[in-house]
């Protein structure tokens, strides 16, 4: 069984268009998984982690009547068959597996990573990963894309857990990857070229997005942004969905 993020009672499967990143515009179906293994203060999925009993802060702390989530309530159980009945309501060949963290459950997305490829082998399948995990061989021989987010110091989270030398390594070395960072301050960038330069990251491959889930939050960055990415060749990526429909779960 696969653990998906629970939206209205129903597991978080949807039609979009990519918001973020190298395919952004892209129609594409997003098959939310819950579960992270990380912990970012600024994370707009804590419902696929923060559960009642951590102790993890995240900036929704503050909001009043915030509440941790029920990991029970949050989470639907989908058999693979499932999933891909689903995925044949949309007439849609990209698709997006996200969370949360996808790559905790990839021993059990394998059998529907087989199944979908049987079907439609014009699927193509792309991840939002942290990239704190080796994909196993299996998984990527079914995978086309790998949209890795390192998580810089301004997530909040520990440096031993966002940065897992193996998994960087691994991604720096696939072709089917690009690195997306997230950034909020002048002060992350040392932090991105320290990374791409220890591992060899070319800067072509590499997606500068601001923080926020507010329009007003990602203009204010987008404009030293922009700039950053004139003078060392990143790409610009926006957050696309957030303009059309706002910080809403479900597009
Ligand atoms: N439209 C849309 N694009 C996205 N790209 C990455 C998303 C994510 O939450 O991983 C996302 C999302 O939630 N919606
Ligand atoms: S890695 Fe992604 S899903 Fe996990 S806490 Fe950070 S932003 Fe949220
Ligand atoms: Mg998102």
């Amino acid at each position: 069984m696969i653990k998906l993020a629970k939206l209205n009672n129903r597991p978080e499967i949807f039609h979009s268009i990519q918001g973020e990143g190298k395919n952004l515009g892209k129609p594409s179906v997003f098959i939310r998984l819950s579960l992270c293994n990380l912990y970012c203060k600024w994370c707009d999925t804590d419902y696929t982690w923060n559960w009642v009993g951590t102790n993890y802060v995240h900036n929704n702390s503050v909001r009043p009547g915030y509440q941790k989530f029920d990991k029970d309530e949050m989470i639907a159980l989908l058999t693979d068959e499932e999933i891909l009945d689903t995925l044949s309501d949309f007439n849609c060949d990209n698709i997006v597996i996200t969370g949360g963290e996808p790559l905790i459950q990839q021993k059990s997305i394998i059998p529907m990573l087989t199944l979908m490829h049987e079907r439609n082998p014009d699927f193509h399948i792309e991840y939002e990963t942290n990239g704190t995990f080796v994909p196993m061989s299996e998984l990527d021989a079914l995978s086309h894309q790998y949209n890795v987010s390192i998580k810089l110091s301004n997530s909040g989270v520990a440096y031993e857990d966002r940065i897992c030398p193996e998994a960087i390594s691994y991604f720096a070395n696939s072709p089917k990857s690009n690195f997306k960072f997230v950034v909020d301050t002048e002060s992350d960038l040392q932090e991105v070229q320290d990374i791409i330069d220890q591992y060899h990251i070319s800067n072509k491959v590499v997606y500068l997005m601001p923080q926020g889930s507010s329009i007003d939050s990602l203009r204010q960055k987008q404009q030293w942004i922009v700039e950053v990415c004139k003078q060392y060749n990143y790409n610009y990526s926006d957050r696309l969905h957030i303009y059309i429909w706002g910080d809403k779960r479900g597009v």
